[in-house]
């Protein structure tokens, strides 16, 4: 099986990878690289995220560009479950096309997806780097500080930005290892984030994963088997910005928040307080007051003496759709720990991950209207913050690569 999964990604698309001995598996481990809209957004959510942002050391366009060339055909590789250019094996006298550790592993369902950041555009003094000042998306706006934030600046921004999910974490790292190995030089990691589970379901087929604080998380996510509601809230359509950010059609913006979850606080926090910081039940993950999970949310509902049954402050209803004008967001997040604080506490949390159409309309008032008053609040600090453009996806067309469109 492992035979045909490579047969059906040879080096026809320009890629130049070789096998990884027999371990690429089968077909089912294999998300299309090439297509729309990149893979990695409305992609089954992995099990393993690996999450990089980089700053450009360069300040030569035509380098950027050969870079995010090369990027893409080692992205067309290891996404095949090939390993970069001829692999570990061959020339004695140079350092090997790839690190190897993925050697012999399966594809896992690897997705690469690629973004650019407001600073790629103009620094924060105003200097157009690389002559895309033009090209900025009204949209790639920079975030608003929001109130009870804790932002680290070395956990904020980022010029590119590459997510790796698979469904094993060697994979999701080793694929964001060789993207920094190759780009040495060009870019430099800034900051990265491994997530060791998902939080979100974005499938009807996927079971929804619960977060650090125990919730089930991903209930009244988007799912991929909407294509009329990703195309509400996900991806750009091309009347919604002017012809300079047309680059952008059919890609999406994405918001990363690494948010800490004071856990030892939650786990003093009475059942009942739980459920109602949420406005779900614990155990179902059913909207209070009803018995399935997928019971729809009735925000109006009242219970004997007149008090709202999700309560006003309740995580659920100010982030609902029709707390919010009607707005959705993709959300992909994954939990994570790193460690401790240094404290005595865990320094763990949500990977929060976000993709939508507009973040003007979409994160910006959602989050405002969460850290104004949300329950949540007491129990998680935001740390970390980048906002993202997500280009449309790499067509099989010869020479095509990450973002080409900003660059032509
Ligand atoms: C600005 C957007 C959001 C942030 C930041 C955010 C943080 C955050 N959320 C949870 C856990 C849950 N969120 C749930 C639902 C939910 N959350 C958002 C947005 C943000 N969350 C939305 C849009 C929704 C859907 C609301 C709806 O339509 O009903 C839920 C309930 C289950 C579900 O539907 O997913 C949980 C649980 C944490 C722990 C967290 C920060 C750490
Ligand atoms: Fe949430």
């Amino acid at each position: 099986a492992g035979v045909g999964g490579l047969a059906a990604c040879s080096d026809d698309d320009g890629s130049g990878g070789s096998g990884r001995g027999d371990g690429a598996g089968p077909a089912d481990q294999i998300v299309a690289f090439h297509g729309d809209h990149q893979a990695g957004i409305a992609t089954p959510a992995q099990d393993r995220l690996h999450f990089a942002a980089f700053d450009i050391v360069t300040d030569t366009r035509a380098d950027l560009v050969a870079l995010l060339r090369e990027w893409t055909a080692a992205a067309a590789a290891m996404t095949s479950g090939l390993a970069v250019g001829a692999g570990v094996a061959g020339r004695q006298q140079a350092p090997p096309d790839d690190t190897g550790e993925a050697e012999g592993l399966a594809a896992g369902r690897l997705t690469l997806t690629f973004a650019v950041g407001p600073s790629l555009f103009t620094t924060a003094d105003g200097v157009d780097r690389f002559g895309l000042a033009g090209r900025r998306p009204r949209a790639l706006v920079d975030l608003p500080p929001f109130p009870g934030e804790a932002l680290e600046p070395a956990r904020c921004g980022g010029d590119l930005a590459v997510q790796a999910c698979s469904d094993d974490p060697q994979v999701a790292v080793h694929a964001i290892r060789n993207l920094a190995r190759i780009g040495r030089g060009t870019v430099a990691v800034r900051w990265s984030q491994l997530g060791f589970g998902r939080t979100a379901s974005t499938s009807s087929t996927q079971i929804t994963p619960r977060n650090l604080l125990g919730f089930k998380d991903g209930t009244n996510n988007l799912h991929v088997e909407q294509p009329a509601r990703l195309d509400e809230h996900v991806w750009v359509a091309a009347a919604d910005d002017g012809p300079a950010a047309s680059w952008m059609v059919g890609g999406s913006y994405l918001v990363a928040r690494r948010i800490r979850m004071l856990t030892e606080q939650w786990d003093r926090t009475p059942l009942a307080e739980q459920e109602a910081t949420f406005g779900r039940t614990k155990v179902s993950g059913a909207p209070l007051g009803r018995t399935g999970e997928f019971e729809p949310v009735d925000l109006a509902r009242r219970d004997a003496d007149g008090e709202p049954v999700i309560p006003a402050n309740a995580h659920i209803r100010l982030a609902a759709p029709e707390t919010n004008g009607g707005q959705a967001l993709l959300r992909r997040g994954y939990s994570f720990t790193d460690g401790s604080d240094g404290l005595g506490h865990l320094d763990a949390g949500l990977f929060f991950l976000a993709y939508q159409r507009d973040p003007r309309t979409q994160f910006i008032p959602i989050q405002r209207r969460l850290a104004g008053a949300d329950a949540l609040n007491e129990y998680i600090r935001h740390t970390g913050s980048a906002i993202f453009a997500v280009p449309p996806g790499v067509t099989t067309s010869a020479g095509d690569h990450w973002a080409r469109l900003l660059f032509a």
